[in-house]
């Protein structure tokens, strides 16, 4: 379940996909800076997904032997026990709206504290203070009759009828209400939140025993084996299940995540300390970390040129466009449409075209953006290497933008690195299918799923004859100028 669609795949015990099905959601801008999606239409579009997936697949239900879950992280809602219904629609991560909330914990002296237990920065990205927005917010609440959840504990509960109130330690990990060392909510957080801990979800293990669909929706129960946060899931799927590795998935933002083992790492350039994954292991919670650069900003900037400002037609536009002029013509793009992520974390910069002559043309435009998104990687690369015993040797990339080949040797040009990209551009989703089918006993080595998956090209870099890093320092100076804007 991502933020721009959603999306249903079977995969056989090939670990090929044999059928698959995408739904776009609706976005709702109710105000500047906010964003807010329908969680009764993530919910009817999850059963089309799967209801169309399996119809490609040409299989009966009964042949499923698990279903895993993942999903878009931090966005959150509340909803009836009694009724199931949402009272409110639910607040996206990119959402904007608790910035205030976020400056007076900052203020009231929070911030070290709210690091040392979760991990991560204030910020309104978080589901803890879009929670905390919710249950002031929504009239009338009966918070004996209130559910709360990310996007993973809605559909599960809708999934398994109403029975199963459950989240995973991925997504529980983004909430900045659970802490990263006990792996449970944390007390003092939600008693500084004033979030009652009877409306919150019981945390699992990411692989494990969830409950089972609810035999009206596809006539069979089907065990529900994982639950992970979408970026944690193509981490899985990537075999980055170890110190050493790392990958960026480009998506609406983009998300680029190195596991650190079973040790909390701590950057000291602002990169969020955060879960892997876990599962039981002979009674035992095996517990994977990770450091996280979250960029907000990177493929919803396509998806502003092209909707936006119609200066395109089609996302792919964007490779021949930047392929037509030789560099940026001294323009600089800085994406910070929903403030910045990592490594600034500031609320209230905002997005920015620099550097503009009577001589740019909307390729230029268009070359600019496409290397913000790539600026904004090494970044958070140089910060994990800060942090990290050897360099990281390369970087394996997914998701919509991957698909940008001038992106993707940009890229590896200014990382100085490779950039390995495979066949399977969806691995999110394949993450998910591997851990599910793994706690189900239905494949049994992660090593073996991992080693059979295709290469469709590696970026080499210094490939191309611009002047990517030259200009990498002209664009942290953009950045600079587009911080503290909006009031
Ligand atoms: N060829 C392309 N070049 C650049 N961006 C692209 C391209 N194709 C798709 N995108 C971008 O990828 C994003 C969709 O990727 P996806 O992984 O499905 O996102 P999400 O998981 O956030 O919903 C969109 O924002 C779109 O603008
Ligand atoms: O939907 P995506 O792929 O942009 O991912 C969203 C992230 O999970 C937000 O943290």
């Amino acid at each position: 379940m991502g933020t721009t669609g959603n999306r249903a795949f079977v995969f056989n015990t090939a670990g090929q996909i044999v059928g698959q099905a995408y739904k776009e959601l609706t976005q709702y801008y109710p105000q500047p800076g906010w964003l807010e999606h329908d969680p009764k239409e993530i919910w009817q579009d999850t059963c089309w997904v799967m209801q169309n997936a399996i119809a490609q697949a040409q299989i009966s239900p009964s042949e499923i032997a698990a279903l895993g879950l993942t999903v878009q992280r931090e966005t959150c809602l509340i909803w009836d026990k009694t009724t199931g219904k949402p009272l409110h629609k639910a607040i996206v991560w990119q959402d904007r709206r608790t910035a205030p909330l976020c400056h007076q914990l900052q203020t009231q002296g929070y911030a070290a504290d709210i690091y040392d237990r979760t991990g991560l920065v204030i910020d309104a990205y978080f589901s803890a203070t879009k929670l905390r927005w919710l249950l002031e917010n929504v009239a009338d609440l009966d918070l004996n009759n209130v559910l709360a959840g990310t996007i993973d504990t809605w559909v599960l509960w809708k999934l398994t009828g109403g029975k199963v109130h459950a989240t995973d330690h991925s997504n529980a990990s983004r909430t900045m209400l659970m802490n990263l060392k006990t792996c449970a909510w944390d007390e003092t957080l939600l008693k500084i939140l004033q979030i009652p801990a009877q409306i919150l979800p019981q945390i699992q293990p990411s692989l494990g025993k969830f409950g089972v669909t609810d035999q009206t929706l596809l006539g069979v129960e089907i065990p529900i084996t994982a639950i992970l946060g979408d970026q944690q899931a193509a981490l899985f799927g990537h075999g980055c299940d170890r110190p050493g590795l790392m990958k960026c998935t480009y998506g609406t933002g983009s998300f680029l995540v190195a596991h650190t083992g079973s040790e909390i790492v701590r950057s000291p350039h602002q990169l969020i300390s955060t879960l892997a994954w876990t599962q039981n292991h002979s009674g035992n919670l095996d517990i994977g970390y990770a450091l996280e650069g979250s960029m907000f900003t990177s493929g919803a900037c396509i998806q502003w040129l092209r909707d936006g400002i119609k200066l395109i037609k089609t996302a792919a536009e964007t490779e021949t466009m930047a392929n037509q002029v030789p560099d940026n013509g001294g323009v600089y793009f800085v994406p910070a449409f929903s403030g910045l992520g990592a490594p600034y974390w500031d609320m209230s910069a905002r997005g920015a075209f620099l550097g503009i002559t009577a001589s740019v043309q909307p390729q230029h435009l268009v070359r600019s953006v496409l290397e913000a998104i790539a600026y904004q990687v090494v970044e958070v690369v140089q910060a994990i290497n800060a942090c990290s015993p050897t360099p990281m040797g390369r970087l394996i990339v997914d998701g919509g933008a991957c698909e940008n080949n001038f992106l993707m040797q940009f890229q590896a040009d200014v990382l100085g690195i490779p950039v390995e990209r495979p066949k399977m551009r969806d691995t999110t989703v394949q993450g998910a299918a591997f851990a599910a089918g793994l706690a189900a006993g239905f494949w049994d080595s992660y090593t073996t799923l991992v080693s059979q998956r295709q290469i469709d090209r590696i970026f080499e870099p210094n490939q191309s004859s611009n002047n990517a890093l030259a200009n990498f320092a002209t664009w942290q100076k953009a950045v600079q100028r587009s911080l503290n804007w909006a009031e």
